[in-house]
């Protein structure tokens, strides 16, 4: 019978196959500027970028989406840059980060370990921003079946009471801000210096259905439910990445081009909005 241990394994493996051939697929050694997102997937992508040639990774620049992922960079070697530093009209040419989780129309979650803001900084800098994850982030109900934590949202301390209070209304079936123990009494504090609060929404719907009331008894499509958030007044960004991808907009996609998911049987399956899950 299988352990827990074992199960751990296995989901560890299947992010480690995600981010190897996402990085096979996607990181053209003629690139120059790479993001790269945080969580415990990326630390595979930056193994796998760890493991071609000097040659090669000596000619890129990296680009960090917090303190983990600056850490990671660093102790791999590479050549470390911020965003804030990338030149006027250049893009990074490729961004790697993971997800909460994934719908069919490759809308995430994002923020689980707190990094959103930053993230959705440097994946909407690239020209292609790949998703790689393990086979538990794969939404068929919609965002929030896999992913029951609710939809991280980073806001400015003072504002959260205000911020719960416009969660309830918009038909939030709970709202909470993320406490940050077991490393931290008090709230969880993000490399932005800001809070996080998690609001569980009935699942979204990836696209509107005709005649579709958005919001009616609290059931939003993805779009929907991020243009209210949004504004909230002290929102500063949300952990739904929505809209576009780098193969529909020019600039600001926050949508990756593709998904890559490690599978429990050892494969590796990509979803795109072309071919879907394959
Ligand atoms: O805030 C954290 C990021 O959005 C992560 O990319 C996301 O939580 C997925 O993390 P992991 O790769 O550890 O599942």
């Amino acid at each position: 019978m299988a352990t827990a241990n074992d199960a751990a394994a296995l989901i560890e493996e299947s992010k480690r196959l995600a981010a190897f051939q996402a990085v096979a697929d996607h990181l053209s050694p003629s690139y120059r500027h790479i993001g790269i997102g945080s969580g415990s997937t990326v630390v595979h992508v930056v193994a796998a970028i760890s493991s071609l040639s000097p040659s090669i990774t000596s000619a890129m620049t990296f680009y960090p989406t917090g303190a983990q992922s600056e850490a990671l960079i660093e102790d791999a070697g590479l050549r470390l840059a911020y965003i804030n530093k990338l030149p006027p009209g250049v893009q990074l040419d490729v961004c790697f980060d993971g997800a909460d989780e994934v719908d069919s129309a490759l809308n995430l979650i994002k923020g689980g370990g707190a990094c959103l803001w930053q993230e959705k900084i440097v994946a909407s800098a690239a020209k292609k921003f790949v998703c790689v994850a393990d086979f538990r982030k794969i939404s068929e109900g919609g965002l929030g079946t896999e992913w029951k934590k609710g939809v991280p949202i980073e806001v400015l301390p003072m504002a959260a009471p205000r911020v719960l209070d416009e969660l309830k209304r918009l038909g939030a079936q709970g709202a909470k801000i993320r406490s940050g123990l077991p490393g931290k009494a008090g709230a969880c504090v993000t490399d932005n210096g800001l809070w996080i609060v998690d609001a569980v929404f009935k699942p979204l719907l990836a696209k509107a259905e005709e005649g579709y009331e958005d919001g009616k008894d609290g059931v939003w499509t993805v779009d929907g439910l991020a243009d209210k958030l949004i504004k909230i007044p002290g929102v500063a960004e949300i952990g739904l990445f929505y809209g576009k991808s780098g193969l529909e907009v020019e600039s600001g996609a926050q949508k990756p081009v593709a998904a890559y998911f490690g599978m429990a049987d050892g494969s590796v399956k990509v979803q795109t909005l072309e071919k879907g899950l394959v």
